[in-house]
């Protein structure tokens, strides 16, 4: 998981901050996504907002989460985006279809871009930056969506495969493909060229997160910047894979992610 190399990258107190937003990000989609969410119901996500609520207010129920207490007693974190991701997973219970680029955003925002709101109050924003403070949050949602859509640009075969299609319908009706073209899984002309639309809004917002990373703290902006590249990298995995998504998993090769920590490295010393 290169958010942990990403993380490695940090000063000693924003890494053990991160890995703490991290692990509780991760169980969190584990309750859905994990071994045990076909039991997962609406109760037990409300059950584990009510112990997101106690570890704010410093009452932890376990090891991680206090790992996640001691960071929110450190940091200016607030909970809002976590509660939001939890309501993600709410929509990810039961809502396999998205009609429009609109719902899928939303959903995007829930599971995703809170992670970039979780994550800049422990990233810092340089003291010298004249960005506006929103105009930073604005980037780091934008990184989180900007994933998520990789994400699911990514997994369109195995999402399938498990009955969703994250894919905006209208967009699909658009580009004159129905849902039962992707449960057919071959990629025609029309394919590839929806899918480079698709890619092309993801590079969108990849575009706008790396603008907001230049006015983080010099000391964040290495492993985010490496962090977005290599996640980016899996758009140009997808075009490389002649667009089948449906049952070739595009991911970026050990070589390339190694090459992209120096490279951004090289990139984030250099002044906004
Ligand atoms: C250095 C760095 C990037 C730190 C962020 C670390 C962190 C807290 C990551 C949490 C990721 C997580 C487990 C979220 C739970 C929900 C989920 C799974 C979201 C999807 C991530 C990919 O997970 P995975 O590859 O495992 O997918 P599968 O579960 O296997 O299908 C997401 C695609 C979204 C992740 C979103 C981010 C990492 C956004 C990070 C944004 C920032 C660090 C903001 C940086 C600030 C500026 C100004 C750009
Ligand atoms: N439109 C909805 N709005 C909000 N919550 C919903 C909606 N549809 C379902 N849910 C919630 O998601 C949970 C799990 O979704 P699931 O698909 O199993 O139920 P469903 O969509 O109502 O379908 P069914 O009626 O066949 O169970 C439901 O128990 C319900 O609490
Ligand atoms: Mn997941």
């Amino acid at each position: 998981m290169f958010y942990v190399s990403g993380t490695q990258l940090m000063t000693p107190e924003r890494r053990k901050a991160v890995w703490a937003i991290y692990v509780w990000c991760r169980r969190t989609d584990e309750l859905v996504d994990g071994p045990n969410a076909s039991y997962i119901t609406p109760t037990a996500l409300d059950r584990w907002e009510k112990r997101l609520e106690d570890l704010f207010e410093g009452r932890p129920y376990d090891m991680y989460d206090a790992a996640l207490s001691d960071t929110v007693s450190k940091f200016p974190v607030d909970i809002q985006p976590f509660k939001d991701m939890v309501q993600g997973m709410r929509l990810d219970l039961w809502k396999s279809r998205y009609m429009t680029f609109d719902e899928l955003y939303l959903y995007c925002y829930y599971v995703a871009g809170t992670v970039g709101l979780m994550t800049v109050p422990v990233m810092g924003i340089a003291p010298d930056s004249k960005a506006s403070t929103e105009s930073v949050y604005n980037a780091a949602l934008a990184l989180g969506i900007a994933n998520q859509l990789t994400n699911i640009l990514r997994d369109v075969g195995e999402d399938a495969r498990r009955g969703r299609i994250y894919l905006p319908l209208d967009e699909l009706a658009q580009a004159g493909l129905t849902e039962e073209d992707i449960f057919r899984g071959k990629v025609t002309g029309k394919w590839r060229r929806f899918m480079k639309g698709q890619i092309q809004r993801a590079r969108l917002f990849f575009d706008e997160a790396e603008k907001g990373v230049t006015h983080l703290d010099s000391a964040s902006r290495w492993p985010v910047l490496a962090s977005l590249w290599l996640y980016r990298q899996i758009l140009d995995a997808i075009e490389a894979n002649d667009y089948n998504n449906f049952t070739k998993r595009a991911y970026v090769g050990k070589a390339k992610k190694l090459l992209s920590l120096p490279l951004a490295y090289a990139r984030a010393a250099v002044a906004p």
